[in-house]
């Protein structure tokens, strides 16, 4: 029988073509040199093996990434696995773990006992109830990482780019439990450890929120409610989605209020301000190099962005979401859910710790609430104007909404600072512009026209 170092080793060659397929690997716009195992743990050692494996992604120019992989070993893969088939090493075809649901078993099988593997620590919360024995399945959404629910019960996430240091996903949803915010899932456990000398976390299970729909999915439903019926405004059809809009104002606030007493806050200063208003045209500058498209636009956001520099606004700061989206919130029959508390997957992780505006998540929504609106008006239906024009309306009509809910109950009202705010919505789709061009080409221009509409609205 072969190690798991031998085995992944073996692997090279073809996770150099599978892992560029994937959804979550973030390196889809740079050319693959060579894909190294750097650690190679057994967590399973009867058929069907898994291995928890780290390969280090060497590119032709530019920093390498990490990556984590769970690989899954039989002798035959079943038809429902051919799918997922990786390669072959020896007599053992090696396929994507998490799709066996012998194997993401296992793996709560682990947390629950709280086994240490190699470098792996698998660490239950205090009190929590790991479920075992139930059906898997993986999450089949546009994810960053990867998801496996177990029935209605729990749901583990593999996060996939590795970078040193603990994810603030784990922390904050812990921070928020603790204060006993209503606005998260029940953390359940992790899975952390040492890769070469710095701690990472691998893995976190969480409550799984059942009968619960995705504020995208509850959004874009209303548009296309809105674009079905021609005549009618936003207000006047079944499934208007303003209600819902304020309501998640008010719960992201209640989740700021709760992060500011947990984890502390203070105001932003005059450095402050200097250093957020270089971070964004430092931004615009890379994003300009990888999408030339933006270039028209470069000078009226540069000097948006320089003008940061000179506000004076008294605004706090504290740990924040970081990449707060409408695909972030859930809607439970009782309240509104936040997810995915890691900030955006492409900011090195010291920098998604740091304090900053609860008006960046603000923003974001903002930006989530044009995307709605924005993203059937792509292709063939770019040039309509009522469609446009009733998009907007849609769009103004849940931003506002959202803000009054936000304002209504938060320590900031984002409508006071509206020139900070601005700024954060142009760096956010300056953002998406380079996020869309990596991993959805044809979606670039809802990014793009918001800044050209921004921009116009704003000289
Ligand atoms: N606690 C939960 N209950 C129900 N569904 C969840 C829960 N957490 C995440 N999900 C679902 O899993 C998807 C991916 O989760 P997310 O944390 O956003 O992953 P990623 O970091 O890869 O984007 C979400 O879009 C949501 O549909
Ligand atoms: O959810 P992730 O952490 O993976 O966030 C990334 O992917 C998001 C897309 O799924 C992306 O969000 C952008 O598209 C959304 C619609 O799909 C839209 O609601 C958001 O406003 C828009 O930013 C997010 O930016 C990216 O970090």
């Amino acid at each position: 029988m072969t190690t798991p170092d031998v085995r992944a080793r073996g692997l090279a060659a073809p996770l150099a073509g599978w892992l560029p397929e994937q959804r979550w690997f973030a390196g889809k716009h740079r050319t693959v040199r060579t894909v190294t195992p750097v650690s190679c743990v057994a967590l399973v050692e009867t058929e069907p093996l898994l291995d928890h494996v780290v390969v280090e992604v060497a590119y032709a120019a530019g920093a390498p990434d990490r990556y984590q992989l769970l690989l899954g070993y039989r002798r035959q893969l079943p038809e429902k696995l051919q799918h997922v088939r990786i390669g072959a090493v020896d007599d053992l075809v090696a396929y994507a773990g998490l799709w066996d649901d012998v194997l993401a078993e296992e793996l709560l099988r682990l947390l629950d006992s709280g086994a240490v593997r190699g470098g792996l620590r698998f660490r239950p919360e205090a009190g929590a109830a790991i479920p075992r024995g139930e059906p898997s399945r993986v999450v089949d959404v546009e994810q960053s990482n990867t998801s496996v629910v177990y029935d209605e019960s729990a749901i583990l996430k593999l996060f996939r780019r590795l970078t040193p240091g603990r994810n603030p996903d784990v922390e904050l949803n812990r921070a928020l439990r603790r204060a006993g915010s209503e606005h998260v899932a029940e953390l359940l456990g992790e899975v952390e450890g040492e890769l070469l000398g710095d701690t990472v976390s691998y893995a976190m299970v969480s409550a799984y929120a059942a009968n619960s729909a995705e504020g995208w999915a509850m959004a874009t439903a209303s548009v296309r409610d809105l674009f079905a019926e021609g005549d009618l405004r936003a207000d006047e059809v079944g499934g208007d989605f303003a209600g819902e809009a304020e309501r998640l104002g008010e719960a992201i606030a209640a989740v700021h209020a709760d992060l500011a007493d947990t984890l502390g806050s203070t105001e932003l200063d005059r450095a402050g301000y200097a250093e957020l208003s270089t971070g964004m045209i430092g931004r615009l500058s890379d994003a300009v190099g990888v999408v030339p498209e933006l270039a028209p636009h470069a000078d009226a956001l540069r000097t948006e962005f320089a003008a940061v520099a000179g506000l004076t606004d008294a605004c706090p700061v504290q740990r924040i979401h970081g990449d707060l989206h409408l695909g972030q919130v859930l809607r439970t029959p009782t309240s509104w859910l936040v997810i995915d508390f890691e900030g955006e997957p492409v900011k090195p992780l010291a920098e998604r710790l740091l304090p900053d505006s609860p008006l960046r998540d603000v923003a974001g929504m903002l930006r989530s609430f044009d995307y709605a609106a924005e993203h059937l008006l792509v292709g063939d239906t770019a040039d309509d104007h009522q469609l446009e024009f009733r998009a907007q309306e849609w769009a103004a009509r849940n931003r506002k909404a959202f803000c009054t809910g936000y304002a209504g109950a938060a320590r900031v009202d984002p409508m006071r600072h509206a020139a900070l705010l601005r700024a954060y919505e142009l760096d956010k789709a300056v953002y998406e512009v380079v996020y869309e061009a990596t991993h959805r080409p044809a979606w670039r221009s809802i990014p793009l026209r918001s800044i050209a509409r921004m921009v116009a609205a704003g000289s």
